[in-house]
């Protein structure tokens, strides 16, 4: 535990800067390199913790890493040569991990059991154990559960066709790579698009793979070859610094090569409706993900309704929009977010909690909430939920408090954001 005071004081956000790595991305670019034939090399990696136990996960199964600062060159085993782990794998407070890591573990020819921190523990994993069983794979959790620790034992995979009923990039994630081992195709049918960096880097990684608006068919018994992958920087990190600039008056920022896959870009299209400045440049495609220069520009924000298909697009940066909501002209609502309630902790109670301690006028709802702004923030004694994002949206609300931010533990942020602070002191001039 590390407590962290933010002291406000009066600086605009201003400058360039790039963020670390997509975390998606970058879990994706471990799994796929681990399982394909050669030598995979990743740059722009993201070092942060969650990343780092898809790497354990996979040296606990005999592939080889080299590591140099955020260059990683892995050395696949192929997808049906990983070794048989000594111990349990553990995938830490990491979510993605978890869900993509049943998928690969379902195929494989021997038993494991994995298990993960005490958040992590009580997410559901139900979602992705159905349809995997569904395909003929053997999970089971202690005493007929449905959540970590679990035990995989081998099952021949057949493949399925599945209507999704979650709206869950991680499941339809899990059910592709479980795919890559069936004997027949797999087909998943999504309610909604969510991010799809599996489909773009399973292809790239040469599978067999054919998407048609929201079905993707992979077929059975797939070998995935080397390929090189640049990992764009995360617009779920960028999402921090660009509503600094947007709630403090007179700033102006610019954030280079950061991806902008239109299944993440829902914090933009927010920007832009409440009001702010934004401009892209520099857009160009990386291994068929889109990435771009993005500068805001500060102005005064207006309240709006975020509902519906823009949720996936943004799921993650819903704690940092309801700051952002606070400092906006009017109401806004959010709904159709019940899915904030199964994340590293219920957002929906950690960011009303937070806010109003802080002095928002906000209230939580069954699917999302309901922000009244403008309001001015004190400060306060404030808990960071072990959540990286409640932590990092926390320290951002300091740069407008009237008072100092207290925040119980600042150690979640190296989950996804690794040099959070150092790159906030940048930026603040
Ligand atoms: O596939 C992924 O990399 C992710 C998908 C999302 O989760 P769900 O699939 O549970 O919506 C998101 O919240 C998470 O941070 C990362
Ligand atoms: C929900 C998140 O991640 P995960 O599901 O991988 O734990 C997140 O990064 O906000």
């Amino acid at each position: 535990m590390a407590e962290k005071i933010l002291t406000p004081n009066n600086h605009i956000i201003s400058g360039v800067i790039e963020v670390p790595g997509d975390k998606s991305i970058s879990h994706r670019a471990i799994i796929m390199g681990s399982i394909a034939n050669g030598t995979t090399e990743v740059s722009n990696f993201l070092n942060g913790e969650d990343c780092m136990r898809t790497i354990d996960v996979f040296e606990s199964m005999g592939v080889k890493f080299e590591k140099n600062g955020t260059n990683i060159t892995i050395h696949g085993k192929g997808i049906k040569s990983l070794k048989k782990p000594a111990e349990e794998l553990y995938f830490g407070n990491s979510g993605t991990t978890a869900r993509l890591l049943l998928g690969v573990l379902a195929g494989l020819p021997f038993q494991t059991t994995v298990a993960g921190d005490e958040s992590l523990s009580k997410r559901p994993m139900n979602r992705v154990i159905l349809p995997l069983r569904e395909m003929g794979a053997r999970i089971n959790g202690k005493d007929g559960s449905e959540v970590l620790p679990l035990r995989i034992e081998h099952g021949q995979l057949t493949g399925i066709q599945y209507k999704l009923p979650v709206k869950s990039a991680q499941v339809k994630s899990a059910i592709l790579l479980a795919g890559l081992y069936a004997a027949n195709s797999t087909e998943v049918i999504e309610p909604t698009p969510t991010r799809d960096h599996t489909e773009h880097m399973l292809k790239a990684f040469g599978a067999d793979i054919e998407r048609n608006g929201l079905s993707t068919k992979i077929s059975g018994d797939n070998s995935l070859y080397a390929t090189n992958v640049t990992v764009p920087g995360d617009i779920s990190s960028a999402a921090f610094l660009l509503t600094g600039a947007a709630i403090v008056p007179n700033s102006r920022l610019t954030i280079r090569r950061v991806g902008l896959n239109e299944t993440r870009t829902g914090i933009i299209d927010v920007l832009i409706e409440m009001g702010s400045a934004i401009e892209i440049t520099n857009s160009s495609i990386v291994n068929g993900e889109l990435i771009g220069d993005v500068t805001i520009t500060y102005t005064k924000l207006r309240g709006i309704n975020i509902e519906g298909e823009i949720i996936p697009r943004l799921i993650d940066e819903i704690p940092i929009i309801a700051l952002l909501a606070t400092q906006a002209e009017g109401t806004t609502i959010i709904k159709d977010a019940e899915e904030l309630r199964y994340k590293e902790t219920d957002r929906i109670h950690a960011v009303t909690d937070v806010l109003t301690k802080l002095g928002a006028a906000i209230e939580g709802t069954a699917d999302g909430m309901i922000i009244h702004g403008k309001t001015p923030l004190s400060g306060g004694e404030v808990s960071g939920y072990h959540d990286h994002r409640i932590a990092m949206m926390a320290s951002i609300a300091s740069l407008i408090t009237t008072g100092e931010v207290v925040l119980d533990d600042d150690s979640s942020i190296n989950i996804s954001y690794p040099g959070f602070f150092q790159h906030l002191d940048q930026v603040q001039n």
